[in-house]
């Protein structure tokens, strides 16, 4: 039998929940600096790394957009994704679908076509020489306004068919699901799927504002859904995928340690949760890591470990046949592993 390590690996698997920014190592960070003409405010990638300590989400954010000014014409897209598809392709991800931060770069006066053109680009060699394929999702930051998300929502219409979801990111506390309602009806009329972070740091009302007044297809985090017994059945009932991050969880103070995850909870309640990095280059690993550290942190098993994998195809955007050949491989998986 293979070891834990090997086992994850080989999995076949779809990573739901990944913001291209936060997959900028340090390396890349300074190399596009360099590439850019760009002043950074720390002296070597050391410093920098050493600056990733954060308390709560906000710690994060303030780094992860001082970070994101790096990023400014389409080869630097395409590189920072380039740079995630082959950390994805080695941990075994088949699928892949991700989140951008449109307005972290419209605000800096990047074109939104610089940040779709180098994406798209790099989707489709990821496609092509990797055999990864992949969704992206635009995500509006919620600490901003609804005009703000509507003016996002405009610059993205030339590209709508790149595009397959609309999404809700940045501080949770004080910017709740219903101050952008009217913006997820628009983006749903459009055709766009939809989801939203909630109940990572904000309360559980957030996830049902999330459902009622957004109409979400996937719910990303969900963590503290788990306070209200009637929501996680709820949520239990509809088959709604949580897009858990573990790492990330530990990293925020989401959870006191990792032996604290809730993540076999969620699978007994009979959530379907997902395993996936979030921000991987700022909280120290990548998808294959996060399933490592939950399984050897809460004892899960191989078969846990499938269902993690499973319901990731089934919680994807991708269609029902494609689905189901992801599935039957991990069953094909499971007979050689
Ligand atoms: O974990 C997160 N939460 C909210 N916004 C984010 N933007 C990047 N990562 C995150
Ligand atoms: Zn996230």
């Amino acid at each position: 039998m293979s070891d834990l390590r090997t086992f994850i690996t080989g999995l076949p698997k779809a990573e739901l929940h990944l913001h291209i920014e936060g997959s900028l190592e340090p390396e890349l960070m300074f190399a596009l600096a360099e590439r850019g003409g760009i002043a950074l405010p720390y002296g070597s990638v050391e410093e920098l790394r050493s600056a990733y300590q954060f308390s709560n989400l906000q710690d994060f954010l303030d780094i992860y957009y001082q970070g994101a000014a790096v990023l400014r014409t389409a080869a630097d897209f395409h590189d920072l994704a380039a740079a995630y598809f082959a950390r994805a392709a080695a941990d075994g991800v088949v699928h892949a679908e991700i989140m951008f931060d449109p307005q972290t770069h419209t605000a800096r006066g990047i074109p939104f076509a610089e940040v779709i053109e180098g994406l798209s680009a790099a989707c489709a060699a990821a496609e092509r020489d990797l055999g990864i394929t992949s969704r992206l999702i635009m995500c509006i930051l919620r600490h901003l306004d609804e005009a703000d998300g509507f003016a996002t929502l405009a610059a993205a219409a030339p590209y709508l068919d790149r595009i397959a979801a609309i999404g809700l990111d940045s501080s949770e506390r004080g910017h709740p699901p219903e101050k952008f309602a009217r913006l997820f009806a628009a983006a749903g009329a459009l055709g766009l799927r939809r989801v939203a972070h909630a109940g990572e740091e904000g309360p559980p009302d957030y996830v049902v504002q999330a459902l009622d007044l957004l109409g979400i297809d996937r719910l990303d985090h969900g963590n503290r859904a788990l306070e209200d017994a009637a929501l996680t059945a709820r949520l239990a009932r509809s088959g709604m995928t949580l897009t858990v991050c573990p790492l990330s969880n530990l990293k925020l103070c989401v959870i006191p340690s990792l032996d604290r995850h809730p993540i076999d909870r969620m699978l007994e309640l009979g959530l379907r949760a997902t395993v996936n990095s979030d921000d991987p280059a700022y909280f120290g690993g990548y998808i294959g890591e996060n399933y490592h550290a939950v399984a050897t942190a809460r004892g899960l098993d191989r078969a846990a470990l499938a269902t993690l994998a499973r319901n990731s195809f089934l919680g994807s955007f991708l269609d029902d046949d494609t689905v189901a050949r992801h599935l039957a491989a991990i069953d094909s998986y499971l007979e050689t592993a």
